[in-house]
């Protein structure tokens, strides 16, 4: 935009868009042809129930690829990318002008999400370079724990100095644990070792607490603190059944830092809660943020972050001003996202935990539309869109809650405290809109991309912002058993929307359009991406085995598109990877871990959807663990994949990996001893491809003795089933023809 002269931002289309338009109308011919050439091989050569229901198989798994395949290229559509211009924001609005901001962070257990990385994650925020009385932090603990009141007690310390340190230093890494963990501390002199020797006292005594378990009686030092802590103690308190607790631990108005200026409010909150009422895991703990932070502060912006989620660049807040303060640009606009990024990947990134398309491709393909979805952390919402839509503004319960209301009062007042402990308790949102039209949206463990949804059917838009420098980076699973453990919860959370009354096909299509509703599709049907991928995994090979060919032969002109089907999708996902800035190695292990949650957490995650429908299984939100095991973080740093335990959720894999290895030996021989592979290419190509995928897996199986090797009992059973799958199809064979 041009205002007086000096743009906020500015955007453009990606040079890509032509060809993706181009090759998409390409790629449908490519997939229409397929399709007929399924429903002809159904009707003119299906004569048996065998060749019927492997036809019939390979028709639906064709038909979601297809359309999984139309998903993901609405975001290919019209990529936008933006720059911003925080220096010139001065320029068009005064530092005093600049909107007040909340800030929250959310945690939720102390054995999974050690305090000491929250306070981390806060002090990185307070100290954004942005007026420090126009930021007022809120912590959840939803942990209900005095070992996370503590830790937040000395930060709330240490900040006076801290805060003022990066100041006048002008930190870039105002997250103290990178900042001493990085090379560049040593430049700034002898002040920086006394601060880093103040840190580690008290990342110490953090420690020691978390390891107790409890505040021992010599960290407490007055008698305000013992009452306190005493609230923890009282008998029947439990971390699920609590009556809220509130502590202000910086009050900014009355205190100053070290260097005399004033300093951001910190507050400290755990909401009540009880066995019987839901507390619906993060969306409700926002909620109560949004409320509890509208009662003290009332800010017009929000940030919402995971605990683990610190900043990486204090100027993020400016950047995200740059659009919340041009209303012209976009005049709907609800939030701006920052990407999640994460620090500590390894170098080819086998878990794919970049989730590069999720995170950055498919937003920056929305960004040319309504714009990007919400994806829980790191994006900065205006207050008011968590009050109807944008021309149509719905009343909360109480006044003190309106968006526009103007806080007087200080945040100590009694009246304050009072009102704000009321707003945080478990039976608050009984009999009001909250969950269901107000705030964060209920109903899904993926609140985020559910709430996002909402939001964009009532009308809002958002902006996605990603400068070079990550403006936040966060943690990532380090082992398969949670990575596939954090996708099944996303999985489940997803089907819940997708087969709910908000099913993005028609109900986003309706309000947003369809090129939207078909980018919310994509992420809703996720999971079903499980069908095709197990149906792969298993019947090309299983019928190899048994002397049936399922695909056209090499000779045959369809053979041809086959392989155009398989290498269009192939390449253009490769091209998109290098063109966000990956690598081919990375690419490679996306592809990987994609057929992975196919066969493990979208699967498994479909399953449990239905269970849960049938009233047989419920399932919660298991916090993602950010504790780093030595020996673990040292394997994932080599590469290795970490297996370690025996989970059911890894069978499907060392089952079909022992399939495709047994089918490519065999078919092999066979094509050795016969020379007939005409017929048998397509499949013999599916399992070597699944064997080459594998190769992970066969190591961690066999070769490796280390503790994250796949244990025996895994690998046992896995050839028990591939034995019996194999049997029983022969079997099967056998009775039918
Ligand atoms: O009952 C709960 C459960 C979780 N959390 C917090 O939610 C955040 C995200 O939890 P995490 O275990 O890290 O889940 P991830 O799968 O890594 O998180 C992604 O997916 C979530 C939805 O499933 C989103 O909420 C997150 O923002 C997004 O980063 C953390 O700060 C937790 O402390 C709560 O506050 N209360
Ligand atoms: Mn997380």
């Amino acid at each position: 935009m041009a205002n007086m002269g000096v743009p906020l931002h500015t955007s453009k289309h990606m040079s890509c868009m032509g060809f993706n338009r181009v090759f998409a109308i390409i790629y449908i011919c490519a997939i229409v042809g397929l399709i007929y050439h399924h429903i002809h091989t159904l009707l003119r050569h299906s004569t048996t129930f065998i060749s019927l229901a492997i036809t019939m198989s390979l028709l639906i798994s064709d038909l979601i690829l297809a359309f999984m395949w139309c998903t993901t290229t609405s975001f290919r559509l019209c990529p936008i990318l933006r720059q911003v211009y925080p220096e010139n924001l001065e320029k068009i609005l005064h530092k005093k002008d600049f909107p007040a901001i909340d800030i929250f962070i959310c945690t939720a257990d102390p054995y999974k999400e050690p305090p000491m990385n929250v306070v981390n994650t806060a002090l990185s925020l307070m100290a954004y370079d942005y007026p420090p009385e126009k930021i007022s932090v809120y912590v959840s603990d939803d942990g209900g724990s005095e070992l996370t009141l503590f830790a937040f007690m000395e930060a709330a310390n240490f900040a006076k100095i801290w805060l003022p340190f990066c100041r006048d230093n002008n930190v870039m890494d105002r997250c103290p644990e990178a900042y001493f963990g990085s090379e560049s501390h040593g430049k700034v002199g002898p002040e920086t070792e006394e601060l880093k020797a103040m840190y580690e006292t008290m990342k110490i005594k953090v420690e020691n607490v978390v390891e107790r378990g409890e505040v021992c009686p010599d960290y407490i030092t007055n008698e305000q603190q013992r009452q306190t802590f005493n609230k923890y103690r009282t008998p029947g308190f439990t971390h699920s059944c609590h009556s809220s607790i509130i502590q202000v631990l910086i009050e900014g108005a009355k205190e100053k830092d070290k260097g005399g200026q004033s300093m951001p409010n910190l507050v400290y909150l755990s909401r009540g809660k009880n066995k019987n009422s839901p507390h619906h895991f993060k969306a409700g703990a926002l909620n109560t943020l949004l409320r509890v932070s509208g009662i003290m502060t009332n800010a017009p912006i929000v940030l919402t972050q995971d605990c683990d989620m610190y900043s990486n660049d204090p100027q993020t807040p400016k950047r995200a001003l740059c659009f919340i303060s041009d209303p012209p640009a976009r005049p709907q606009l609800g939030y701006v996202q920052f990407p999640q990024r994460y620090h500590g990947l390894n170098k080819d990134d086998i878990y794919g935990g970049e989730f590069l398309r999720l995170f950055l491709a498919n937003p920056v393909g929305m960004d040319g539309l309504q714009g990007p979805s919400y994806v829980g952390s790191g994006c900065f919402f205006r207050r008011r869109v968590f009050f109807g839509g944008p021309t149509s503004m719905l009343q909360p319960e109480i006044q003190e809650l309106r968006p526009d209301c103007v806080v007087e009062k200080p945040i100590t007042s009694e009246a304050i405290i009072e009102l704000a402990h009321h707003v945080a308790e478990c039976n608050y949102e009984n009999n009001t809109k909250w969950g269901s039209q107000l705030g964060f949206r209920y109903g899904s463990l993926v609140e985020d991309y559910f709430t996002g949804y909402r939001l964009q059917c009532e009308g809002w838009e958002s902006v996605f912002c990603h400068p070079s420098r990550s403006a936040f980076l966060g943690d990532v699973p380090i082992s398969l058993i949670d990575a596939v453990s954090q996708t099944k919860r996303w999985a489940i959370g997803l089907l819940e929307v997708g087969f709910s009354k908000y099913i993005p096909v028609v109900f986003g299509s309706r309000y947003m359009g369809h090129i939207m509703g078909l980018c919310y599709a994509h992420y809703a049907f996720w999971p079903i991406w499980s069908i095709p991928i197990v149906i792969y995994s298993f019947i090309p090979q299983i019928a190899l085995l048994n002397g049936l060919y399922i695909f056209p032969e090499v000779t045959d002109p369809w053979f041809l598109l086959y392989v155009f089907v398989f290498l269009g999708a192939y390449a253009q996902d490769c091209y998109d990877f290098i063109l966000f800035g990956s690598t081919f190695k990375r690419w490679w292990n996306d592809q990987r871990i994609w057929l992975i949650r196919g066969l493990s957490p979208y699967l498994f995650g479909l399953i449990e959807y239905i269970a849960k429908h049938l009233g047989i299984a419920t399932q919660g939100f298991n916090v993602t663990s950010k504790v780093q095991d030595n020996e673990q973080s040292k394997r994932y740093d080599q590469g290795l994949m970490e297996f370690g335990v025996h989970s059911p959720m890894f069978l499907p894999l060392t089952t079909a990996s022992i399939v495709s290895l047994f089918t490519l030996i065999i078919g092999i021989i066979q094509m050795l001893s016969m020379w007939e592979v005409e017929k048998s290419f397509a499949q013999l190509f599916i399992a070597g491809f699944g064997v080459l995928n594998s190769w992970p897996i066969y190591e961690a199986m066999i070769l490796r003795s280390d503790k994250g090797r796949i244990p025996v009992k895994t690998t046992m059973i896995s050839i028990c089933l591939a034995s019996l799958l194999y049997g029983g199809a022969s079997l099967i064979l056998y009775i039918m023809c």
